[in-house]
């Protein structure tokens, strides 16, 4: 059994993995906090590395995915001194991705967005749409020759609540889950079924664009934590993957491996 540590640093969430032959054996959800507090969420992503050591002692490898800069070198120092293990990092140029990155500036694209395109493509035929719903909503086109071709970033659904919370002296913050009717009855309801009725249209309707140009066979995959309550919202036929991200590292992972 091939096990390996799987890490994805996001913007609210690190999640922190192990993974076997293709399926994911653990996943634990850290806070991510940045300046004071980044201690904090380092000390928790080591806490929960020798709970996983415990567990599974026999990864001798890994692979980490991060937007958040300021703390990759931190928890791969942590990941080293507590397990020995020395991760690949996404964007080493060592690494075999499997996939072509035609866009501007290839080094500035979210290795998040990269990695979740390579997890749908070792799933499901091309064309591809993947949406990842996190602290952004990102929508990511392979194209029918397999290579990612770009595509969009929008507030995700907790960031925009937020940002209309703060802004509205009217609008208090609401928990984010869905509202009994559509058409809101009260103030917390229009506010829930606005952004989660809305996230959901917005993607069918970027699903009907991104189609018009590659094609009506373009398979939809969808991964991140608020998908799971959009994703049944939404008109077309969609996949939902929890665990895209991480699959597409272990692709990654056993691809450089392999050469
Ligand atoms: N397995 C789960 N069960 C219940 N709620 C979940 C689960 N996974 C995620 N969530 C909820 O969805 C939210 C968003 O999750 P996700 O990790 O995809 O994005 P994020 O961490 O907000 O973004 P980023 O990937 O940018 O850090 C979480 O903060 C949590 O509230
Ligand atoms: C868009 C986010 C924040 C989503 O996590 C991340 O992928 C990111 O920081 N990307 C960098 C910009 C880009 O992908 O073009
Ligand atoms: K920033």
């Amino acid at each position: 059994m091939n096990q390996i540590l799987v890490i994805d640093i996001g913007n609210t969430n690190v999640v922190v993995g192990v993974m076997a032959d293709g399926q994911v054996l653990h996943a634990t959800r850290i806070a991510t906090a940045l300046g004071e507090g980044k201690f904090e969420t380092i000390a928790s992503v080591k806490t929960e590395l020798r709970e996983l050591r415990k567990e599974h002692p026999e990864f001798r490898g890994g692979i980490l995915s991060s937007v958040v800069p300021e703390l990759t070198q931190a928890v791969c120092e942590v990941v080293f001194q507590v397990t020995g293990v020395e991760m690949m990092v996404m964007g080493d140029n060592r690494l075999k991705l499997g996939m072509e990155i035609c866009v501007e500036h290839s080094e500035q694209v979210g290795h998040d967005r990269i990695a979740d395109a390579i997890g749908a493509m070792s799933q499901f035929s091309c064309p591809l749409i993947i949406v990842d719903m996190g602290t952004a909503t990102t929508v990511n086109v392979v194209d029918r020759e397999g290579r990612f071709v770009g595509g969009m970033i929008i507030p995700g659904v907790r960031t925009s609540l937020d940002a209309l919370s703060s802004r509205a002296s009217q609008l208090r913050e609401v928990p984010l889950k869905l509202p009994e009717h559509l058409i809101g009855r009260n103030t917390t309801e229009c506010m829930q079924s606005g952004v989660f009725y809305g996230a959901a249209s917005m993607i069918d309707g970027l699903i009907d664009r991104i189609r018009a140009q590659q094609g009506s066979d373009t398979t939809v995959v969808m991964t991140g934590g608020h998908a799971r309550l959009v994703y049944p919202l939404c008109r077309h036929k969609v996949e939902y993957d929890e665990y895209l991200l991480f699959r597409g590292l272990y692709c990654i992972y056993i691809n450089s491996m392999q050469s």
